[in-house]
């Protein structure tokens, strides 16, 4: 199957709270936008990807894709209001069979974890990086108090890359625009088809840089990721 992707910048970084938006923060020696794009280019299971940003910064996403050599970069779209606005946007520009949908704000992807998710998708029709919560996790059945205690031992935390066919993905993406209906992840959509999506375990350190705190602890990663693989 041919893969495209799908990566969205167009947030706001409101939690981040900070001057610039986070895909255009640096880390380490680059943007973090630069970081997402390169684990990409390095997949070679990705032929194609198209950037999906906010209003007006289309100029400057085009610089960080080609300072850092993102030949993949066939399309630079605007976002919208939502995430999943953003992604539906994305999907329009985009021809392959196949579609990762992924966030800018999760630099430290790895090509592998990438091609794990095509991998998984082909088999099983969808599949999206997830790993095992950690802590446990509590229902605010009244306000203020807890009243119920999910099973932890069946709660993954869903990460991107998200793989899909790319039609079923539009037509999941159609529906829930007909309906009214909001998602914070497109496996979501998918399960309001009745769809399973297969689980591809994946990695702590590919986090989403969400809050202040993330960015130095991606620091951390990072630096040690170039110690253990210096190329
Ligand atoms: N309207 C939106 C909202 C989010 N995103 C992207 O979706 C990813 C995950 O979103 P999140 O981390 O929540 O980013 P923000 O929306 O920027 O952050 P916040 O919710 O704190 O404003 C990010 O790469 C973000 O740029 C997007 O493309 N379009
Ligand atoms: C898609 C996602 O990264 C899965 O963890 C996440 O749901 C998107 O982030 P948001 O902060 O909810 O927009």
């Amino acid at each position: 199957m041919d893969w495209g992707a799908v990566i969205v910048a167009a947030g706001r970084g409101t939690r981040m709270g900070s001057a610039d938006n986070k895909p255009y923060l640096p880390l380490g020696d680059r943007p973090v936008l630069a970081h997402t794009l390169e684990a990409f280019e390095r997949c070679a299971a990705v032929s194609s990807v198209v950037l999906v940003v906010a209003p007006g910064e289309e100029g400057r996403a085009k610089a960080v894709a080609s300072e850092f050599g993102a030949r993949k970069v066939r399309a630079i779209v605007p976002g919208g209001t939502e995430r999943q606005d953003s992604v539906y946007a994305g999907l329009d520009a985009l021809a392959t069979q196949g579609v990762l949908v992924h966030d800018a704000a999760r630099p430290l992807v790895t090509p592998e974890q990438i091609e794990a998710c095509c991998r998984e998708a082909e088999r099983h029709g969808s599949a999206a990086l997830a790993v095992p919560v950690k802590d446990t996790i509590k229902i605010e059945g009244e306000k203020g108090f807890m009243t119920a205690t999910p099973d932890r031992s069946a709660l993954w935390s869903v990460q991107t890359p998200q793989a899909f066919g790319r039609e079923e993905l539009m037509r999941a993406h159609r529906l829930a625009k007909e309906e009214g209906a909001f998602a914070t992840d497109d496996t979501m959509l998918l399960e309001r088809l009745g769809r399973k999506v297969a689980i591809v375990p994946g990695d702590y350190r590919n986090l989403k840089i969400t809050t202040p705190e993330d960015l130095p602890v991606a620091e951390l990663f990072l630096a040690r990721r170039r110690r253990e693989e210096p190329n």
